[in-house]
């Protein structure tokens, strides 16, 4: 008798294809698997469909052919174990800090004192303890991000999908938030789906990019990251950093060229 073990992707997709409504078809025939714990960045030009290959996995619209299973499950009922975070922070501002970070777990019918302990643990991961009665209005665009990120691991997800979550924060802070996102990952380990327009952020954050085709969106290249962890401020001024840039920088515009010879918008 043989033993096999069978290992279930976090994400696994297969000739999934996406037209909202009767319209034109938005993604074609996006086929791929996405191991625990990889942290995949998809990249490509404005209206690839990113953003709606997101809200598939995240069970947010209906696909309209092929399957996605997360963790083995329809994206419908894996509900509970996957986390969103967009690009704005959508905090309730009658809230405050804490009161925002728990509304998750109080949905769970979490008992109020492993509440108590568990968004103490999260606003000391994210660095917002001093802040956790204060509200959204009083707070930095950074921190905001953060409470955000706060809520969203709250609920210790085994998926996080990332939409544009820190395209409108001033650089030197999405630097700082990038590295706290890969500190937070190497503790708690979330399989992490993340959109950017940024080459240099998805390079720095990723195991892995995806690179996709406009018109309909498809996956056009999909690249590992090989530079090692702990990646940090340092990490950024290294050759192989810089060159990994240059070469995803490519792919990009490999894509986005053809899409513009194909008359569809491409990003700048
Ligand atoms: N709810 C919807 N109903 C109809 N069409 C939609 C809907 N959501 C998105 N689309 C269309 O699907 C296409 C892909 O949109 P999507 O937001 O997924 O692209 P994207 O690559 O994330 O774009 P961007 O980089 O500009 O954010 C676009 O043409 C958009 O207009």
């Amino acid at each position: 008798m043989t033993t096999e073990t069978i290992i279930v992707p976090a994400i696994s997709i297969a000739s999934a294809t996406k037209s909202y409504g009767t319209g034109t078809t938005i993604l074609k025939d996006i086929s791929l698997n996405i191991a625990k714990k990889e942290f995949v960045s998809i990249i490509g030009p404005s209206g690839c469909g990113k953003s709606t290959l997101l809200k598939l996995v995240a069970g947010l619209s209906p696909i309209t052919s092929g399957t996605i299973a997360v963790d083995g499950m329809t994206p419908a009922n894996a509900r509970e174990i996957v986390s969103f975070i967009f690009q704005d922070a959508t905090l309730l501002p009658w809230r405050t800090v804490r009161q925002n970070i728990v509304l998750g777990l109080e949905l769970e019918g979490m008992a109020r004192d492993r509440r108590t302990e568990k968004v103490n643990e999260v606003l000391h991961l994210v660095g917002l303890t001093h802040v956790a009665d204060s509200y959204p209005r009083q707070l930095s665009g950074g921190m905001k991000m953060r409470v955000s990120i706060a809520r969203a691991l709250a609920t210790r997800p085994q998926v996080l999908l990332l939409d544009e979550p820190f395209a409108a924060l001033d650089e030197m802070t999405r630097d700082r938030i990038n590295e706290d996102l890969l500190r937070l990952r190497a503790d708690q380990g979330w399989t992490s789906l993340f959109v950017t327009h940024s080459v240099a952020e998805a390079v720095f954050l990723s195991t892995r990019i995806l690179v996709l085709a406009p018109h309909p969106g498809r996956v056009a290249h999909d690249i590992a990251i090989d530079l090692p962890f702990p990646r940090n401020e340092e990490t950024r001024s290294t050759p192989a950093y810089e060159q990994t840039v240059i070469e995803i920088s490519r792919a990009l515009r490999s894509v986005s060229a053809s899409s513009v010879n194909a008359g569809g918008a491409a990003h700048p």
